[in-house]
């Protein structure tokens, strides 16, 4: 982690946005400290990826303020560690991970890249820190689905970022690779603050260890994983599925399988179900 950004808190201050009149997100006051894990739950439309959106700074608040530090939040502290597929297939393992040092914009990667120190070491690490070393020299075009998540896992870590995102980063695997995914960026992070959006409930409780529930633009609960109850995500996501106008509550259907302590400590996965 970059010295200089160390120990600054990431604070959402009041914050709204609205995409032609409807709103999006609205008053979202939160606080979140280096180093933690948060996943960000909720239905569909909740306003999840336009949180990460505003923390990254591709979008800017119609009201309240994101600040790191206490200063405004800028691309250089953030990294969007996923944010669907966007590897170059001719390009090597590596040469992807490096791209990641000028930043997340791909058009302006074949532009700055010749600018950026061509050391490979660091992307060589991170290769190694994702479990793909003997790929380095690899086409990207040659990767399995789980293995281009995890290239572009490295790339966006390659840049030392205090502030990482991830929008929905186990989309496209089959169930057994996405836990691997929770473990892959576990074994990336270095202290950085994690903030991730995850359609699965289930694995958001079991690895992480704050959950923010948005359900129409709206924290509903923002509360440790184990304090988080089969009622708080039956009403955070019948909240998302009964907007008046209807216009979410198709897509309003998750599911959520949560991960609970019986009483003899062991957990047991409760009924996976759906919400209309
Ligand atoms: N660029 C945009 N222009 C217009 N409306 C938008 C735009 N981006 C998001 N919205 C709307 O804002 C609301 C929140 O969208 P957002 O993508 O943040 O939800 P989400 O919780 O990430 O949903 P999903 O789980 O389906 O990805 C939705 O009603 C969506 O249609």
């Amino acid at each position: 982690m970059a010295e200089s950004t160390a120990g600054r808190e990431l604070v959402f201050d009041g914050v709204s946005k609205r995409f032609d009149g409807e709103a999006a997100l609205s008053d979202v006051s939160m606080r979140f400290a280096p180093g933690e894990r948060v996943a960000v739950v909720g239905p569909s439309g909740a306003g999840k990826t336009t949180l990460l959106r505003l923390a990254s700074g591709a979008l800017t608040p119609d009201e309240g303020a994101i600040t790191l530090g206490g200063a405004p939040v800028s691309g250089a502290d953030v990294t969007l560690a996923y944010q669907g597929e966007t590897l170059v297939d001719r390009r090597t393992a590596l040469a992807n991970v490096l791209s990641g040092r000028v930043g997340d914009c791909s058009w302006l990667r074949g532009f700055l890249e010749p600018l950026v120190p061509r050391d490979p070491e660091p992307g060589l690490e991170l290769l190694d820190a994702v479990g793909l070393a003997g790929k380095a020299d690899a086409r990207a075009a040659t990767l399995s689905a789980g293995e281009r998540q995890r290239v572009a896992f490295a790339r966006a870590l390659v840049r030392d970022a205090p502030v990482v995102l991830a929008d929905e980063p186990t989309a496209n695997l089959d169930p057994s690779s996405r836990a691997n995914v929770v473990d892959v960026l576990d074994g990336v992070l270095d202290g950085e603050l994690l903030v991730t959006v995850l359609h699965e409930v289930g694995l958001a409780l079991e690895r992480f260890e704050r959950i923010v529930g948005l359900a129409d633009g709206r924290v509903r609960f923002d509360e440790p994983a184990a304090e988080v109850t089969d009622g708080m995500l039956d009403d955070l996501f019948a909240a998302g599925a009964s907007t008046p106008d209807g216009r979410r509550s198709a897509a309003g259907r998750r599911q959520h399988g949560a991960a609970k302590p019986t009483e003899d400590g062991e957990e047991s996965r409760t009924q996976v179900r759906w919400y209309a």
